[in-house]
């Protein structure tokens, strides 16, 4: 039982933008698809999902009950939080009463407590909206969980806390996890593995696996892992840092050597020690 993508490719009229990609995904694992804003994340994702047709390549689902989460909460605004979280419960044909209750236990394991419970989404904050969004998710035991940068929006502490209570779920179920992120270090702290994507087309240019369990990873050897995979040459070509960093010397020629890099959307500059929605079954497709 995995996921598994053999030579994926995929155009939108006549642009390829996902060029050959080979993945597997074992049960209880946890990928992480990196890569720079429009390298083909996210239509990889939906064609894991089975939200686009597959075009060219094979992939083969082992998974009964995958789930997807999306980049924005998406919750409905005319029910209360704990409505939205049983609505997967509820669509798999789960009494009222049974899926209240469970979307309560599990709005409450993830920080959400009776009142935001009751509450409407226009009356959440964003990161209680996250937090339902995950809990509408994993509510349903999903044996494989999709997700397209749920936690882009949100700051840094609630970031680490979603990420914790995500690892916890992940490693007391053991979900397969395939996530998307265009953040080097977020990827380093959740997966077991690390897919760096290049774009024009979209294509894994290189793997990575972060040392030990992500549940027992600190800070200091994420931040260390992070710096190191920013040093793989592939990786800062992926990024465009190489370019950034030459535009930025040639402008402040005969200045310092190394310079901070406007605009990069990773972490440059690490120290290296710190110190301190219910989704089709199981499938197989083969074209082209
Ligand atoms: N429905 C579509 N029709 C045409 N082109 C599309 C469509 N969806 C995406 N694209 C293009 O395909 C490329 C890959 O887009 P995709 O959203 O998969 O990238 P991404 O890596 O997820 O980007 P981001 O990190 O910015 O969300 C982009 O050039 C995008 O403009």
């Amino acid at each position: 039982m995995s996921l598994q993508l053999q030579d994926v490719r995929h155009s939108y009229a006549l642009t390829e933008v996902i060029g050959g990609v080979s993945l597997t995904l074992p049960p209880g694992g946890v990928v992480a698809l990196v890569g720079p804003s429009g390298c083909g994340k996210t239509t990889l994702l939906h064609l894991c999902a089975g939200l686009l047709t597959l075009q060219e390549g094979a992939m083969h689902s082992g998974f009964a009950k995958p789930a997807l989460m999306f980049q924005q909460p998406r919750l409905l605004p005319w029910q209360t939080t704990a409505d939205n979280i049983a609505l997967g419960l509820r669509a798999q044909g789960v009494a009222r009463s049974d899926a209240r209750t469970r979307a309560q236990a599990m709005g409450n394991a993830l920080g959400l407590d009776a009142e935001a419970l009751a509450a409407y989404p226009h009356q959440l904050s964003g990161g209680m909206q996250s937090r339902a969004a995950l809990a509408r998710a994993l509510v349903l035991q999903p044996d494989l969980l999709l997700i397209d940068e749920p936690f882009a929006a949100l700051d840094i502490g609630l970031k680490a806390q979603l990420h914790r209570l995500l690892l916890r779920h992940q490693a007391e179920q053991g979900t397969a996890v395939l996530m998307i992120t265009h953040d080097l270090m977020e990827a380093v702290r959740l997966a077991n593995t690390v897919l760096v994507m290049a774009a024009a087309p979209g294509r894994i240019v290189h793997r990575h696996t972060p040392p030990g369990a992500a549940l027992t990873r600190s800070d200091a050897t994420v931040y260390h892992d992070t710096a190191e995979l920013l040093r793989v040459p592939v990786v800062r070509e992926a990024f465009g840092l190489d370019a950034l960093q030459e535009e930025g010397r040639a402008a402040s020629e005969p200045a310092a050597a190394v310079l901070p890099l406007p605009g990069a959307r990773v972490p440059l500059a690490l120290p290296a020690d710190p110190g301190a929605a219910q989704l089709p079954g199981s499938r197989s497709r083969q074209c082209g």
